[in-house]
């Protein structure tokens, strides 16, 4: 299915690609270092394989064909004490040839090298030039694998800060750290925005039976009903207020903070209170401590943490104080476990490879545009929001490493709800719309919250899904389900092909026994590592982030035009009109909000 928008018709003579993003200019002078990846002669050889094999494949077939495909198409991983991880990427469409050819295509865009350099701690973020090390901050043997940044290990100080956020987390659960008043802490607030919340939130949530005692909030919106809403469940004595921020200059999260610690001091009375429940988390100790926040209350981390991949980072406060240190240290292992699978199995043994290969498969040759991440547990109902930055804020990029357009597709829509909701949602396009969506369908096989049979159920529901998408249902047995009911010949004639399911559906089933922290923290670092392979391979920055400024600079211009009296006419007749509208619609003085 090609990209036939007609705004960006190729520009080259022929398209490269089946889905030629018509940026393609494969001439332009300066070259980057790496050949243009549609030149490369593995990636001509996959154009080839699709359109004489892949494209024809019915998964249905490549499993009748074989019926040792599930122990050739699926890897075990075996952690230490939480069971096997299982990736089963039988029901795809594709096969040992294609499956070479792209391993193939990932040695050729020397992602042997792009690996070692990311863990060793090279500038992969090349526009910002910095190193990307969220690996350094779950490194479980720092004796053995010291990290160096600028000729310095890093360990000490990760450690350093993983001890404070140890030792504050225990004295605010245990009560021995007091709010201002003097009372036990009894909520904690996280405010910050984007991967100051999300990974914190997803966490949180997915780990609520590990619960501590503390309720924890989240504010990242900048809409006020956020904090407002969040304002009405917690009193200022016990409540501690996290300001997570890398920058501490997110208009959102300082605005939010300066709300907080207003409504804080109207209680509270004075500067010194702030010191008991308000704790800062940032890279930034000079906006921290103008803002009001003792430095001796701010967890600090480094430029080489990535906002979308900081969780694991001073970020994780929230999730210390939600489900404990050693629980956020389990988390820490098991991405650790992960890192270590990544860093050392062979790539037909490497499930971060294998997903991020197959991603490139459908996105690139089948002219996937999205990929479903659909977690049959309702603890992760954050999980598809949280890799929505992940995936999308990192490859979702258009230039490569030497400056040029690509002129083939990068990161996907990242999207999904936990099943088996989307089941009453969405699953209708994925079984039987015109768009090809490859999808990841999560499990852990035992459920916190055994009761009756809903977990059977559950259980059934995900495994009769991927078979569902998989197999279809041919014309014959749909006509036979419609002769059972006696139906009228001409009534059966018309419904039968609304009745059919093409199938061929790719999906991955990956299961967990449970979802622990340590299997939680494994599931993460795998689609890290998935996004970081696809980066390589597409030879964009996964790492900064330069495409959410622009729409950050247009606001700050447009936010006066709208406190003034004036008619606004400096933007397009759209923009001036909407700021009329809003403008006159805005609420007088004393019309207030309705009851
Ligand atoms: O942690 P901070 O510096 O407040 O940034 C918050 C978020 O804002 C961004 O959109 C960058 O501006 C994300 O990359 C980042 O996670």
């Amino acid at each position: 299915m090609a990209n036939n928008d007609p705004a960006i018709k190729p520009k080259a003579k022929k398209p490269c690609l089946i889905t030629c993003t018509g940026r393609c200019n494969p001439h332009r002078a300066g070259m980057e270092p790496r050949a243009c990846l549609t030149g490369e002669p593995t990636w001509k050889k996959l154009l080839e394989y699709h359109q004489k094999k892949g494209s024809k494949f019915h998964i249905r077939d490549l499993f009748e064909k074989d019926a040792c495909r599930f122990s050739k198409y699926s890897l075990k991983l075996i952690t230490p004490n939480d069971g096997d991880i299982l990736i089963d990427y039988s029901k795809n469409r594709i096969d040992e040839e294609g499956l070479k050819l792209l391993f193939q295509l990932c040695k050729d865009r020397n992602f042997i090298s792009a690996r070692e350099c990311l863990f060793k701690g090279a500038k992969v973020n090349f526009t910002e030039g910095r190193q990307v090390l969220h690996t350094a901050l779950r490194n479980r043997e720092p004796e053995k694998n010291p990290i160096m940044v600028d000729g310095k290990d890093v360990m000490p100080e990760v450690y350093s800060v993983l001890n404070h956020m140890k030792e504050f987390s225990d004295q605010v659960i245990s009560g021995e750290w007091k709010g201002y008043s003097g009372k036990e802490i009894t909520d904690v607030v996280n405010i910050g925005i984007g991967g100051s919340d999300l990974g914190p939130l997803m966490v949180t949530e997915a780990l609520k039976p590990y619960a501590s005692r503390l309720k924890c909030h989240f504010v990242s919106n900048i809409d006020g009903t956020h904090i407002a809403e969040v304002l009405k469940k917690v009193q200022p004595e016990t409540t501690l207020f996290i300001i997570a921020s890398k920058t501490f200059t997110t208009q959102e999260t300082i605005t939010n903070a300066t709300t907080a610690k207003d409504w804080f001091m109207k209680s509270a009375g004075n500067q010194e209170a702030i010191a008991k429940n308000f704790v800062a988390l940032s890279t930034n100790k000079q906006k921290v401590t103008e803002f009001g926040i003792d430095e001796a209350n701010m967890f600090g981390f480094w430029d080489w943490v990535g906002g979308r991949y900081s969780l694991w980072s001073a970020i994780g406060l929230s999730i210390c104080l939600a489900v404990g240190f050693n629980n956020f240290e389990k988390l820490l292992e098991g991405a650790y476990f992960m890192d270590q699978h990544f860093l050392n199995e062979p790539l037909e043994k490497n499930a971060p490879v294998i997903l991020a290969c197959l991603g490139i498969w459908y996105l690139n040759f089948f002219g996937a545009e999205t990929h479903a991440l659909l977690p049959y547990d309702q603890y992760l109902h954050r999980f598809a929001a949280y890799f929505q930055q992940g995936d999308m804020e990192s490859n979702g990029k258009h230039i490569t490493k030497a400056g040029n357009p690509v002129n083939y597709h990068t990161g996907p829509i990242v999207w999904g709800e936990p099943g088996t909701n989307g089941q009453h949602a969405f699953y209708q396009l994925i079984h039987q719309g015109t768009r090809l969506v490859p999808a990841d369908f999560l499990m852990p096989v035992q459920t916190h919250n055994p009761l009756g049979n809903h977990h059977q159920l559950l259980l059934a529901n995900y495994l009769a899904q991927t078979e569902a998408l998989m197999k279809g249902k041919t014309e014959e047995e749909a006509k036979k389900e419609l002769e059972a009911t006696k139906m009228r010949p001409d009534e059966l004639k018309r419904l039968l092909p609304h009745k059919t399911f093409e199938g061929n559906r790719p999906t991955n089933s990956i299961l967990v026994k449970k979802i622990t922290p340590f299997t939680l923290g494994a599931l993460i670092a795998m689609y890290e590592h998935k996004i970081f392979v696809q980066g390589i391979i597409w030879d964009i920055n996964s790492y900064d982030q330069y495409g959410v400024e622009l729409g950050k600079q247009l606001a700050k211009v447009i936010e006066p035009e709208l406190a003034n009296e004036d008619e606004i006419t400096s933007h397009d007749s759209s923009t001036n009109a909407l700021i009329s509208y809003i403008k006159e619609n805005l609420a007088k003085p004393g019309e207030g909000g309705d009851k």
